[in-house]
């Protein structure tokens, strides 16, 4: 597979020195493991709500070959009320301290700049903004901190996003976003970029699945991409899946098709199955892979 690279101002787990900082390198697609520590994410609310649940379940997705774990204190999910700054630093703050001497890199997924500045203090090494930085001041932190940003696209805000959105084109109109920010938010000082079209953040599952069979137009450029079907409706409007936690096949098929157009790594809550899946189609397609016997 395709080699990627983030680039972290300060020395992070598997991070190798480099000229501009620390660098972590990986081929093919990698697997963020989600680790909602909410009461009301769509999938898995208030299944991790205490700390020890949560560690528990950081600990495993790792040792099933997660090479990020993301901590989210605020639900993203269509129609969802924000969270106070405090409360959702409350949730995850304990959770990273906990995780940061475990040798995963960790990322909080937060559209706050004071979450975030927190969070980094607490261990967090990069940044998961569903906003796409729109926010300067997150900007500021992520530059500041020397810590990697994951930009990506959302069409509005999650109460509202998914009322009738529309685009003239949404593969010119998201990919056009996400080259803007990055080139922006790499101009500001942030050491390197993730780019994520954001699946159903503002689309239908007819713009999700231009932005999937659009994925090579992304992966071709400079930043890996990251990529974040896991569970999510347009499974349910494919395969008719009612019901999320029953969507992991799904999930499944759209994070190795994504893998397949060069995607750096994809967002997933079962992270041993992606992990394995993802190591098959790897040796499958790698005409220099010889099984052991
Ligand atoms: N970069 C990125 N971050 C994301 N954060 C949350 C969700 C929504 O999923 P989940 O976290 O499982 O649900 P909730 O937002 O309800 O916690 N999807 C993405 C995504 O596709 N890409």
């Amino acid at each position: 597979g395709r080699a990627h690279a983030l680039t972290f101002g300060f020395p992070v787990p598997g991070g190798e020195r480099a000229a501009d900082g620390w660098r972590v390198t990986w081929r093919g697609c990698a697997v963020m493991g989600v680790l909602n520590v909410t009461p009301d994410s769509f999938s898995d609310g208030g299944r991790y709500a205490s700390l020890e649940a949560a560690v528990t379940r950081a600990r495993a997705m790792r040792d099933a070959g997660a090479r990020v774990i993301d901590v989210g204190g605020e639900s993203t999910r269509p129609g969802a009320e924000p969270v106070p700054a405090e409360q959702e630093l409350d949730r995850v703050r304990p959770v990273l301290r906990a995780l940061a001497g475990e040798g995963a890199l960790l990322s909080v997924d937060t559209m706050k700049p004071e979450v975030a500045r927190e969070a980094l203090a607490a261990g967090a090494h990069l940044v998961n903004d569903v906003t796409g930085l729109r926010d300067p001041g997150m900007v500021e932190v992520c530059a500041g901190a020397g810590a990697p940003a994951c930009v990506m696209h959302m069409r509005g805000e999650p109460r509202t996003m998914q009322r009738s959105p529309q685009y003239r084109d949404v593969v010119a109109e998201v990919h056009a976003f996400l080259r803007e920010r990055a080139a922006a938010v790499l101009a500001a000082g942030v050491p390197s970029v993730l780019l994520d079209p954001g699946l159903g953040f503002g689309k239908t599952a007819a713009h999700n699945l231009a932005l999937l069979r659009a994925l090579p137009e992304l992966t071709c450029g400079p930043h890996p991409v990251l990529v974040g079907a896991s569970r999510k409706k347009m499974i349910d409007l494919l395969a008719g899946v009612p019901n999320a936690a029953d969507r992991d096949p799904g999930s499944l098929a759209l994070h190795l098709h994504a893998a397949r157009q060069g995607a750096a790594m994809v967002r997933v809550h079962a992270a041993g199955v992606h992990v394995q899946a993802l190591r098959v189609q790897a040796a499958l397609e790698d005409p220099t892979f010889t099984p052991g016997r």
